[in-house]
């Protein structure tokens, strides 16, 4: 059966909860794809080899696909987090825009052809610290407030506005307050199609840049009726596992009538120089009670980020079949 529109879904079936996929990137990099690239997880996209049949890491990304849909994921994202037109014009053979708008919609038809009709797509797009690695700090230099966002996210933004596989819009990991305030301030001229934010907390639960949850809340509130229309959930992403319950309940207790969206790392430590994750900490919760707790604090959408598997994408499915 074909998926109802995801805005509708949530205001008719307010009881629905999604389950999304894990952390694609560092899956990809479990099943052997080397992403240690600028480009990080569009790494195996950017070779033409990937589009012969016969590729194998293409059969990765499609057993990966196919290994979180059985898992019980019944929302995918496409593997463009690092795909920003910055980085990908800077470091491959794609270096005008209608080639870099072609390479991503390729990625969006492939994606789409091989989740089906019924399944919701997501078009991830990674902060402007994806490129230079800081979005576990926030930090983007002295005067973040300068930067302009717009010119950065463009293409990509551009693109999925315009592809209809797209039913979702993915901002994730955003770690700065002055990039939030940018993304939120364009209209529906510029973010024409359903979107979400994902924040990037730290364990404290700051935004990573040392903004609080009031703060972004009553920056919310104070946009009223200017808020973009296609603004459907807010959330938080690549946050520490045993941390996620309390950070996403003090987002709920801010914003108690906003749909969230949460997907927790596995609470390992990225280091952005050897591009590897360190520092394994057990489990304080199962997913089980993890979930419950998610659900009666608000979330839509439940998944995993970076270091996060199809089996963990099997115990989320689980307790939300329990649970909502
Ligand atoms: C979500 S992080 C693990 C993505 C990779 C990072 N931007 C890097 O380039 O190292
Ligand atoms: N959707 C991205 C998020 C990285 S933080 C991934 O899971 O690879
Ligand atoms: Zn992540």
């Amino acid at each position: 059966m074909k998926r109802i529109p995801i805005e509708k879904l949530l205001i008719e079936h307010p009881q629905k909860v999604l389950v999304l996929d894990g952390g694609q990137g560092t899956e990809l990099e479990n099943r052997g794809i080397n992403i240690n690239s600028p480009v990080w997880s569009a790494a195996p996209f950017v070779s033409d080899s990937f589009w012969e049949k016969s590729s194998r890491e293409r059969k990765v990304v499609e057993e990966m696909y196919r290994d979180f849909m059985n898992a019980g994921a019944n929302v995918l994202m496409t593997i463009t987090y690092q795909a920003n037109f910055k980085s990908i014009s800077k470091n491959t053979t794609i270096k005008t825009l209608p080639a870099y708008r072609r390479f991503l919609d390729q990625i969006v038809c492939f994606s789409r052809r091989l989740i089906g009709e019924e399944r919701y797509l997501i078009g991830s797009i990674g902060p402007w610290a994806a490129h230079v690695s800081s979005e576990y700090t926030g930090n983007y230099g002295p005067h973040p407030e300068d930067i302009d966002y717009y010119e950065f996210f463009r293409p990509q933004l551009d693109t999925f506005n315009e592809n209809e596989d797209i039913d979702l819009i993915g901002f994730e990991t955003i770690p700065n307050f002055h990039e939030l305030k940018a993304i939120l301030s364009w209209g529906e001229d510029i973010i024409s199609r359903p979107f979400y934010v994902g924040l990037s907390v730290h364990d404290n639960g700051l935004l990573r840049d040392g903004t609080t949850l009031e703060e972004i809340s009553a920056h919310i509130k104070g946009l009223g009726s200017k808020i973009n229309k296609n603004f459907l959930l807010l959330g938080v992403n690549c946050i520490s596992f045993n941390q996620s319950t309390l950070i996403l309940k003090a987002l709920h207790e801010v914003l108690p009538d906003f749909p969230l969206l949460v997907y927790p790392n596995s609470g390992e430590i990225y280091d952005p120089k050897e591009k590897t994750w360190y520092h394994p900490t057990d489990k304080l919760d199962s997913w089980d009670v993890t979930v419950r707790k998610f659900i009666d604090s608000g979330a839509r959408i439940i998944g995993g980020c970076c270091r996060t598997s199809p089996k963990d994408i099997a115990e989320i499915a689980a307790s939300v079949d329990t649970y909502s």
